[in-house]
């Protein structure tokens, strides 16, 4: 296993031995490859105890993940209450806010991180920052429904981010769509020192579904670092 999937794995192992509790019974599942880890981690619990759990999952990913393992899934509108939520991030700046949707699912993944009592996040080191914008460089992922594209990104580009563009399917002609049958275009803005002003100016786009700038509702981020210790950082 290379360094960088370690320290996924050592992440989201903790998160999941310090965060799931055998009292809860909803548990909400966000997507990509660090959560791949977490749902290992899950299945290695007293099977009784996750007979007794639903899992919540927040793409066509991460529910193949869990319908694989054997467990029981449903969606927000069954369980509007959620235990915890553990999902993966972008980038995380020195606040606990993050950028999410490079996988294109952070629309599902925002609606059951708000229906969680607890949300946590998993990462490795490549994610952890000051400020967002420090590394992740190809911008901030906005959901939009297709017969409005061009128009927001016009108006993204007029909000400052001059490079915004469409996020292009690799196997497949055109664009991506995401589990929702919409566009994502993703819309660079630097370094984001205020990323509660940049959510709300892009969130009043008409068109506009969901932006992946998830701000003040991780309670707390774990990393996984190179030299195999786990970071973990709270509000
Ligand atoms: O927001 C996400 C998907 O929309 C993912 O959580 C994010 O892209 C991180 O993925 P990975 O764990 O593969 O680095």
């Amino acid at each position: 296993m290379s360094l960088i999937e370690q320290a996924k794995q050592k992440a989201a192992f903790q998160a999941v031995d310090e965060h799931v509790l055998p009292s809860h019974r909803v548990i909400g599942v966000g997507s990509g490859s660090t959560v791949v880890h977490v749902v290992a981690r899950l299945l290695q619990r007293d099977p009784e105890l996750n007979a007794k759990t639903v899992f919540i999952p927040t793409s066509f990913q991460s529910r193949g993940l869990l319908l694989d393992g054997g467990l029981t899934v449903g969606d927000v509108e069954q369980y509007p209450n959620i235990d915890v939520t553990i999902d993966g991030a972008d980038e995380v700046d020195s606040q606990l806010n993050a950028i999410k949707g490079g996988g294109a699912a952070h629309l599902q993944e925002k609606v059951v991180a708000e229906a969680a009592k607890k949300f946590v996040i998993v990462a490795d080191y490549r994610k952890d920052s000051k400020v967002l914008g420090e590394q992740w460089t190809k911008g901030v992922p906005v959901e939009v429904v297709p017969f409005a594209w061009k128009a927001v990104l016009k108006k993204l580009q007029e909000q400052g981010s001059k490079n915004a563009n469409l996020r292009m399917a690799v196997a497949k002609a055109g664009p991506v769509v995401t589990d929702n049958g919409n566009f994502i275009i993703d819309a660079p803005f630097g370094l984001i020192h205020d990323p509660a002003k940049v959510l709300k100016d892009i969130k009043l786009l008409t068109g506009v579904v969901e932006v992946g700038l998830f701000c003040n509702m991780a309670e707390v981020a774990y990393f996984g670092c190179e030299d195999g210790s786990v970071t973990i950082r709270t509000k």
